[in-house]
């Protein structure tokens, strides 16, 4: 697709268009990082830009085979950890190269070698992993294993395995709908953090995971971390960089690891899991933190390593204290006392402090206490901000030194407006002021209460059917006050209805462009498909508005479903002489010299039903103005049948 070719920089991206419908030739293309032999492939790579299957009814037992089942694309970046670890002679665990993709393949609660055989046919053993079916869930997750060389215990992990991991997502974003990271337990929590401020702009569902005891043993807690991460990164957009860890999903820059032998090995202290997995997925909506401006994503790899931490102890030495503040030092998190305190009667300590600031140094003050946050509520803590030491409120340590590593990095900030950013939550990342109470669901309160109901889950129930509604009510009245005062009772503007329709989609629809940029600011993403696998972008597309086309993609919306079917549209539009039309597909990514199904293309078609116009945009675009359809048959045939003599004549002078 042309217009987002700015992303397709690698091979990679390039070759992940391969259309995966049982037709399509499967071949394993190299990716860029294999080429430097430093990652493998296991599978092609897959795309949400394909169609979905068609794999038919299965004739023995009459079970329907994949035939109308919705698929989801995931890509998993495996770089390592005990999840893919074995013991070695001397019972040490040691990662082993292609050992995890080899034996997914053979197990049947990982990968549905069936529905792969089906869908994929002969090159099934090469093509993409298969989830096996989950009950309640709208998809089937497609996923494609990318194994970094070497794997690595996380512990030996640095900055730029956190700038591989961010650039990887980058350049294959488009085509998946979500993506999952294996990785070693010990320092999760720091890519965690690093990736969530890494990654700017996210709009899809961004998972790591690990485990204690590796998916080779019988008793093994990776089974169940992998297999619900792929589960919630296929069907669930949430806009986060999360942690699967312990049947619960957490804000990654919020965890930290809290056990080296409890399968239980994360914790969010202050913040609740985003989703808890028990017999259901139960996800708090309201949690996520969502972008909320009008801007693509795009990563930022340029991380400053003069970061460290600093953990004051009683009696604490001058000599050490400053050695740690001296140069190359550029940020410090100070893990202080209790709610932020200090010994403020070490005035060596805070002549240090002060003269390290003075310089330019970053100090940011982060609680030692697991839990609370720091506050300036003693004269012990109140000193830090007079020395010019900055409150973390309640980040973790973690979280604080890759936001350090991030903010620092960005050249184009000064040392003030650096100094705000680690401040503000930019990612869900701490919590500043208390967020002012909420009219939580007094609105469906009182509904319930009228209704007889009361159990959590039916209240939960109602919300979810009564705020789509209501707020898409308000969206066709173009009310943006009614919207807002929604939100205000709780409504999470990012839901949808029983046809999985967003606001966005009949914004859209409805063509209203200040509902729409209200929407995107709120924070509601632009890949939500609905029930029909239709994007917002596409309702955009449909009514040919070119305002909105051009701030969905500004929000980082792309097309999706299969490339010849975006080629069969494209046709149609041609057929119709619709210029409008092929310009917004253009717009919205659309390669306009993609043929349908049958090789013909905008050209083709434009010149048999005789539309000259058409011709003269689109011969710039062409990659081959003689491309023959499965008849070989060029423009110029179609020209000379259609009976146009301009139209010949303009073809003649382009196709020899
Ligand atoms: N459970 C684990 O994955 C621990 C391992 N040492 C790692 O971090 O890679």
């Amino acid at each position: 697709m042309s217009g987002n070719e700015s992303n397709l920089t690698n091979v990679e991206a390039a070759t992940a268009a391969i259309a995966m419908e049982p037709s399509d030739p499967i071949s394993i293309m190299p990716s860029p990082s294999s080429k430097r032999l430093t990652s493998i492939d296991h599978t092609v790579p897959a795309s949400p830009t394909l169609q979905s299957p068609s794999v038919r009814r299965n004739k023995s037992d009459g079970n329907l085979m994949a035939q109308d089942v919705k698929e989801a694309r995931v890509k998993v970046i495996y770089t390592g950890g005990t999840i893919g670890m074995m013991r070695n002679d001397r019972h040490v665990l040691t990662p082993i190269p292609n050992a995890l993709v080899r034996s997914i393949r053979k197990y049947p609660n990982i990968h549905d070698d069936e529905y792969a055989q089906l869908r994929f046919g002969a090159s099934a053993s090469m093509a993409p992993l298969v989830l096996p079916y989950v009950q309640d869930e709208p998809r089937r997750v497609l996923y494609q294993i990318t194994e970094y060389t070497p794997l690595l215990d996380s512990s030996n992990m640095t900055m730029n395995d956190w700038a591989r991991i961010a650039n990887d997502i980058h350049q294959s974003y488009e085509f998946f709908d979500g993506f999952v990271v294996l990785h070693g337990t010990d320092t999760l929590s720091y890519t965690a953090s690093a990736l969530s401020f890494m990654l700017e702009n996210l709009g899809k569902t961004v998972i790591i995971t690990g485990s204690q005891i590796p998916i080779f043993e019988t008793r093994t807690d990776g089974k169940d971390n992998f297999t619900s991460a792929l589960i919630i990164a296929g069907n669930y957009i949430i806009p986060e960089v999360c942690i699967f860890f312990g049947h619960k999903l957490m804000r990654g820059n919020r965890t930290v690891k809290i056990s080296s032998n409890s399968l239980d090995a994360f914790d969010s202290p202050n913040v609740p899991p985003l989703a808890r997995i028990g017999i259901n997925v139960n996800v708090d909506y309201r949690l996520i933190f969502r972008p909320c401006s009008i801007e693509r994503f795009c990563v930022h790899l340029n991380l400053d390593e003069n970061v460290g931490v600093l953990r004051l102890f009683p009696s604490i030495s001058l000599s050490t204290f400053r050695a740690f503040l001296a140069p190359p030092m550029r940020g410090v998190v100070l893990q202080s006392f209790g709610s932020g305190n200090i010994p403020s009667n070490r005035k060596d300590l805070m002549d240090a402090l002060k003269a390290a600031a003075d310089r330019g140094v970053i100090i940011i003050n982060c609680t030692q206490c697991p839990n609370g946050s720091v506050a300036a509520i003693y004269d012990t803590g109140k000193v830090l901000s007079d020395v010019g030491v900055i409150p973390g409120y309640d980040m973790t340590p973690e979280a604080a030194l890759a936001k350090l590593a991030y903010v620092i990095g960005k050249e184009e900030w000064s040392l003030e407006v650096k100094k705000q950013m680690m401040q503000s939550n930019l990612r869900g990342e701490l919590t500043s002021i208390i967020a002012p109470k909420m009219e939580d669901y007094d609105l469906v309160d009182a509904v319930a209460r009228s209704l007889h109901l009361s159990s959590p889950q039916e209240l939960d129930q109602l919300g979810a059917t009564l705020f789509p509604a209501m707020i898409n009510a308000a969206v066709v009245d173009g009310d943006l006050k009614k919207i807002n005062n929604l939100k205000a009772y709780g409504a999470d503007l990012s839901g949808s209805n029983h046809d999985h329709r967003t606001a966005l989609h009949l914004a859209c629809q409805l063509g209203n462009v200040e509902i729409v940029k209200h929407l995107l600011r709120n924070g509601v993403s632009v890949h939500t498909r609905d029930r029909y696998e239709r994007t917002a972008l596409l309702e955009a597309v449909s009514t040919d508005n070119h305002e909105i086309i051009q701030l969905l993609i500004n929000c980082g919306a792309h097309l999706t479903g299969s490339s010849r079917a975006v080629g069969e549209q494209l046709c149609a539009a041609a057929a119709r002489g619709s210029l409008l039309r092929l310009k917004s597909y253009q717009y919205a990514g659309a390669d306009l010299s993609q043929p349908d199904p049958s090789g013909r293309t905008v050209l083709h078609l434009a010149a048999l039903h005789g539309f000259p116009e058409v011709i003269q945009y689109v011969l710039p675009y062409m990659e081959n103005v003689a491309a023959e359809d499965m008849l070989g048959l060029n423009a110029l045939h179609y020209a000379k049948r259609g009976g146009d003599p301009a139209v010949v004549d303009l073809l003649k002078s382009v196709i020899s």
